[in-house]
Parts: structure tokens; sequence; C-alpha cells
């Protein structure tokens, strides 16, 4: 039998995230009071399987998402249930096989702009400091953009001081590098609307409530992008295709958008689809990275670890071996486990949401011992506190609360480690986030073989958009390798006038430093070699 529904009026209550992070109870499930409402929290491998998976037509993501995320993301996959939300997923389906994912060429492009924003930054083998979460946004934006629309967005070398001087930047990219000079830049526009959103999603049915004319604003701003984005792509596909006429192709590259616009003429209905992909694509990818290497700052053993892994597997940058595919990534044991502990403790997405379309029951969370089922009543709302369920102690050990990627040696995947959902709504784009985030993982540490924390980096302080976020970004130092930066120092020099002794920055020892001007792609700037041991044969002009 079910118990009935009993609501737990809790003291202190400031609401379902509050209460996800400072989870305390012993048991997995709770019910709280907020604003005369009454909502049911589970933490509860069973409840969670049974929610999402077993007892599927139950429930569905409800008014409650629809409201709080479709003032940002409109009428989408994500806001959607039923015969809307069972098209988008299957037009979107074919997109994500490996195939596709494995075609890792714009990966690696982006990578390299990547590595050109951090060397224009550089100051010898170390870096200056840097945010490295505003270089992930980019890289996960510019990638994403790639895989799922076919557009060359390049966003990351379009932001570098001085590009828009040697490049021709249309308006999709200067918009995303915030640099097209309106009052409100995008990733101001992406912050502001995902807080809007987050303050709805927190009200949960009383999301109404929570409106701004800075929230609209934002969402404008975002809109015209994802216009101007569809616009651009779909005309250089016409034009490609005209061209192809005439010059047939070898092989055409299918992309979302292109099965989208076949799919509907209606604009609204396109730019909300993209809009959520590009959502689902850079924020939730950039918060794994930004995490991962925020944890990889705090650990230097770890650090030291998943280098050794990665060189094992994949050799140095200068030296490669072996193919980084999907499959190679995956066989990285050390690198996943890497990977699954930072979305153990650092979910990007903490509190998921169902409403029960029937009166129904879940298996646990009734009776005075919380043991028994418990009845759910039709409209009634369930949030599954992913965040507390993956640091419970009883599940996971009295260390739930450490960084210890060891702890997933031979461990079997189950209920309780859920970043990515489950179920038939289950996230369309884990294995592509997995294989993005690695290789980019495994392209860093064969350049950089050291890492240091710079600053607000001693206590983790996170913040929940519609992410959960690093709240002071994550600001490090690189040291290059050794080899990588001696091959960087290979480009065309330009001998410039003094030589002087100077310490270096975060060292002990002095260095003599070069300084040379260093060309490369277009950019000019004034680059400061170490004394570093040259191989033979290989020489650098001083002044
Ligand atoms: C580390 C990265 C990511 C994490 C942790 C993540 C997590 C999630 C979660 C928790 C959901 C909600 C599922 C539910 O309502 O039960 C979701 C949905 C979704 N995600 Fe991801 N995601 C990630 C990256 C991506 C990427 C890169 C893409 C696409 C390129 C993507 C595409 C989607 C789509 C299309 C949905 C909607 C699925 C549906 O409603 O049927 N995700 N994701």
């Amino acid at each position: 039998m079910a118990a009935s529904y009993r609501l737990i009026p809790r003291a202190g209550c400031h609401g379902v995230w509050t209460e996800c992070t400072e989870w305390s109870s012993s048991q997995g499930n709770i019910q709280i009071g907020l604003l005369g409402k009454k909502f049911f929290l589970t933490a509860d491998a069973d409840n969670v399987r049974a929610i999402l998976a077993t007892q599927f037509k139950d429930f569905v993501t409800g008014p409650n998402r629809a409201g709080a995320f479709g003032y940002f993301v409109g009428k989408s996959i994500f806001t959607s249930d039923g015969p809307f939300w069972e098209h988008s997923r299957s037009l979107f389906k074919p997109h994500f096989a490996t195939g596709h994912i494995n075609d890792l060429e714009a990966t690696e492009r982006s990578c390299l702009d990547m590595f050109e924003a951090i060397s224009a930054r550089k100051n010898g083998q170390w870096t200056h400091p840097l945010d490295l979460q505003a270089l992930f946004l980019r890289f996960t934006l510019d990638n994403g953009m790639e895989f799922l629309f076919g557009a060359n967005v390049r966003s990351q070398l379009a932001a570098i001081p001085g590009a828009s001087t040697i490049y021709q930047l249309d308006e999709v990219t200067r918009m995303a590098a915030d640099t097209a000079g309106a009052d409100m830049g995008f990733t101001e526009a992406f912050h502001v609307a995902s807080l809007q959103v987050t303050k709805r999603a927190k009200l949960q049915s009383l999301y109404w409530l929570a409106d701004s004319k800075e929230g609209r604003k934002a969402v404008k701003y975002l809109q015209k992008f994802c216009e101007y984005l569809v616009n651009a792509t779909l005309q250089a596909s016409e034009q490609t295709s005209a061209n192809e006429r005439t010059n047939p192709p070898q092989a055409k590259k299918q992309t979302l958008l292109k099965a989208l616009a076949k799919d509907t003429h209606d604009p609204i209905e396109l730019r909300d689809q993209v809009l959520f992909m590009l959502t689902a694509a850079r924020d939730t990818t950039a918060a794994l990275l930004s995490w991962m290497f925020l944890m990889l700052a705090k650990h230097p053993p770890v650090w030291e670890k998943l280098r050794e892994s990665i060189i094992k597997d994949f050799g140095t940058e200068k030296a490669p071996k072996g193919v980084l595919t999907f499959s190679s990534l995956k066989h990285c044991t050390y690198l996943q486990n890497v990977m699954f502990e930072t979305l153990r403790l650092y979910p990007p997405g903490p509190l998921n949401t169902r409403m029960a379309v029937r009166d129904t029951t879940l298996p646990v969370g009734g009776g005075d011992d919380g043991k028994s089922p418990i009845a759910v009543r039709k409209g009634e709302t369930v949030n599954i506190c992913v965040y507390a369920m993956q640091r419970r102690t009883d599940l996971w050990g009295e260390d739930a609360l450490e960084f210890r990627p060891e702890r997933w040696e031979g461990r079997k995947m189950d209920w309780s480690f859920l970043p990515f959902s489950g179920g038939p709504r289950t996230c369309m784009g884990q294995q592509y986030a997995l294989t993005e985030a690695g290789y980019l993982t495994v392209r860093l540490l064969q350049r950089f073989d050291g890492i240091q924390a710079v600053e607000g980096l001693d206590v983790i302080e996170q913040f929940v958009t519609v992410t959960l976020e690093p709240t002071k970004g994550v600001n490090v130092r690189l040291r290059e390798a050794a080899s990588s930066y001696i091959a960087s120092l290979s480009f065309e020099f330009v001998p410039s006038s003094n030589n002087f002794e100077q310490a270096e920055a975060g060292g002990s020892q002095h260095s003599t430093f070069n300084i040379v001007e260093v060309r490369k792609k277009g950019f000019t700037r004034r680059h400061e070699c170490c004394g570093v041991q040259l191989p033979q044969g290989v020489a650098i002009p001083s002044g």
C-alpha cells in the first residue's frame, strides 16, 4: 500500500535548489512546503529510475519547464512533451550517430584556435594568468556550431584583440565574439537570460513571477543571433548546392540545421530549436571542462597521473601516437574516470523536474521510516536532486565529497550516477560531449605539462544558472611542455632590441630572455623566449 502524500513543512526552507545542495536528510526523499505549495524531492536511485524510465508514461516535463525555460528557448525539444518532442527526437537522432561524432576535424580546428588564443597570453614557457572558463565557452560554442549546424563561427580567434583588423568577420562571428558593438554582448546576454530562467525554474509553478526588462532584452539579442545564424548557414548551403550542380561534390555533409529546415519552414520553430541546441552544446560541456580543470589545478597528483596516461596512449604533441577517436578516447580509462568524477561532484545539470500526469506511486519515500512506496497525485511536481544523490555518503562512501577519480576503478554504472539523465529523454549529446571534452583535454595536456591556480580557487564557490558553474571562473597559468614550446619558437622570428635578466614569474630561477617578435597567421606580437635547451640544429636569432 502506498503511504499517503504527507507534507512535512521544513523550518528554514529556502527553496528546492537550496534543499538540493544542502541535503542533510539521511533519507533519499524529502517533501517541502514553499509559498503555500508542496514539492517532492528525491535523491533516491530507485525513485529516479521509476520517474525517468520504468514509469516514464506517468510523468511529463510539464508546464513548469515550458514556463521557465520556454522564456529563453521557446518551443523546443527540451520544453515539449508528446508528439512534438517525439518528432524532434527522431529528427535529431541520426545526427548523433557515432560516425558523425567521429568526424573530429572541426574539433581539432577548435583546439588550434584555443591554442592560438592562449598563445596571445603567453609569457615565455608559462602563460599569463588566464580564465579557462571563458576559453572553454568559446571552444564549445565554435565546435558545437560546426557539429550541429555546419557553421564556421571561429569566435575564439575573433575575440583575440586586433583580430578584426586582420580577418573579415561576418555578423554572426562578431556577435559570438562580443565584438559586434551592441550595448549587450553575446556572453552577457547568455548570462542574463540564464539567470532569468534560473529564477523562474526555482519558483516552479510560480515561474511567471520572475520577469525583467533586462531578461527580455537578453533573450531578444540571442534570438537575433540565431536568426542570423539560420539565415547565413542556409544561404551558404544554397550557394554550395548551386555550385555543386556544376561541380558534383564528393560527399555532402548533412547537418542538423539542414534536417530541421527540410522539416519546417516556420522561422520561429527553427530559431527556438537552434537556440536550445546552442545552449545545450555550449554551456554544459564548458561547465564539465571548467570544473575538471579547476579540480586538476587543485589536485596536482591527478594532473600528473592524467598527463602520464595521455602521453602513454596518445604520445606527445610533437610525437603523437594513434588517432584520437570516440573509441580511443573511451579506452583511455583514467581520462574517463577524471571526467566521471567531475560530473559526479559537479553535474552541469544539478536538478531535474517532472510533473505527474496521473495519480501514481514511487517505490520509496512513504511510511514512518520512508521505506514504503509513496503516492504522487496528478499535477504534483517531483524534483530529481542529481547533485545530492551523487554526493550521498551511503552510496559513494565516507569520502563522497572528495575528488578522487580512482573510486571509478571497477565501478559499474547505475542509477545513482545520472549527469546526463536517463530513460527515453536521456541527453542526446552525451557521447558527443564526452568525446569533445576528452579530445580537448588530451590536446591541452599534450601541449601543457604544468598548471598553477592563480586566484579565487582556494574556496570553491558554485553558482547555478542554466548550468552549475564555478562562480569565479578558472584562473590558472599553464606551462607549455618543452617540446611544444621549442616548436612554437620555430615561427618567423624578427630579431628585436635587447636581452635582459628577469626572474621567471612564478618560479625562483633567473633566465635569460631574448625578446623577439613572432609573426604567425598575420598576428604580430612580442614574445619572450627563455633560455631553454634547444635541440641540435635549432637556433633562435637574438638581437
Ligand atoms: C557535459 C555535457 C552535457 C550534460 C551534463 C548534459 C545533460 C543533459 C541533461 C541532464 C538533460 C535533461 C534530460 C531530462 O530532461 O531528463 C539533457 C538533455 C538534452 N541534451 Fe544534454 N548534456 C550535455 C551536453 C549536450 C550536448 C553537447 C548536446 C548537443 C550537442 C546535448 C543535447 C541535449 C538534448 C537534445 C537534450 C534534450 C533531450 C530530450 O528532451 O529528449 N547535450 N542534457
